[in-house]
């Protein structure tokens, strides 16, 4: 399990694949960790070397003092890969994860190759629903939040077909740092790249979930909108698109990838 240290905090990351191939960076959505990505391993990881961490506050990765700013979260990728002297990658984020990578792609655009943004949006909810949320977790822990994820993450077809694997990365969500958990909130409170994104001039694929409750269709189309060239594919699928339709999402991101 390889750690990264960072001023008194560790971060957690996998690199897996064959030294030389070209890097894919995954990044996950709040609540989950690097596991979220296990769907993608094997049609992925034949073609690209895969670089996945658990953002700061999930999984192995600590909060450390406490504060969280999508800059950092920004940040923490930069120096995952200054650590591990990769100048360049492929980058694919998942919900907090597509912020993430639209931070990397207004602020470091060097670092990147092609830019894949899944079940985002430029700005997710909004301030109060966020810090209430924060409120919510710091007060009273993950119990509240994890009861009501299923719903935001899947749709009621694959919940009732899948329910072993659901109830899995609940649980998973339920035993989240309540701390590490509500610093992300706090992160995604203030993360509004609305404007700021009209400057990405990556190759950007732009994924959105049909039935995504929380970061819609509408969010993915504003995205492309404001990004030139940005290719645009809906899937049968809820929020963890990735999770839920993940044969038809591999095969979009490697036709992507490939190109
Ligand atoms: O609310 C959720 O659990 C879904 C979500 C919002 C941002 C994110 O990364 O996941």
């Amino acid at each position: 399990m390889p750690y990264l240290d960072l001023d008194g905090r560790r971060l957690h990351y996998r690199l897996d694949g064959t030294a030389g191939t070209p890097v894919l960076l995954l990044s996950n959505s709040l609540g989950t960790t690097l596991d979220m990505w296990q769907p993608q391993l094997a049609a992925l990881g034949q073609r690209y070397r895969l670089l996945r961490y658990d953002t700061r506050g999930h999984g192995g990765s600590t909060l450390g003092d406490g504060a969280c700013s999508l800059a950092q979260l920004g940040g923490d990728v930069l120096a995952l890969l200054d650590a591990l002297d990769i100048e360049r990658v492929h980058f694919c984020g998942i919900s907090m994860g597509g912020l993430t990578g639209q931070w990397l792609g207004v602020h470091a655009p060097q670092r990147l190759h092609k830019l894949v943004l899944c079940n985002t949006a430029a700005r997710i909810g909004s301030a109060e629903g966020w810090h209430s949320r924060a409120a919510l977790v710091r007060q009273s822990g993950m119990a509240e939040v994890a009861a009501g994820a299923a719903a935001r993450w899947f749709t009621a077809d694959y919940l009732a077909a899948e329910a072993t694997a659901v109830a899995g990365l609940i649980r998973q969500l339920a035993e989240c740092d309540a701390a590490g958990y509500a610093a992300c909130c706090d992160a995604l409170a203030t993360a509004d790249l609305r404007d700021a994104i009209a400057g990405i001039t990556l190759p950007t694929l732009v994924i959105a979930g049909r039935q995504d409750p929380v970061t819609t269709p509408v969010d993915a189309d504003f995205i492309a909108g404001r990004i030139a060239g940005a290719q645009r594919v809906d899937l049968l699928a809820s929020h963890l698109s990735s999770i839920e339709a993940a044969a038809a999402f591999n095969n979009v991101l490697l036709r992507f990838l490939n190109a």
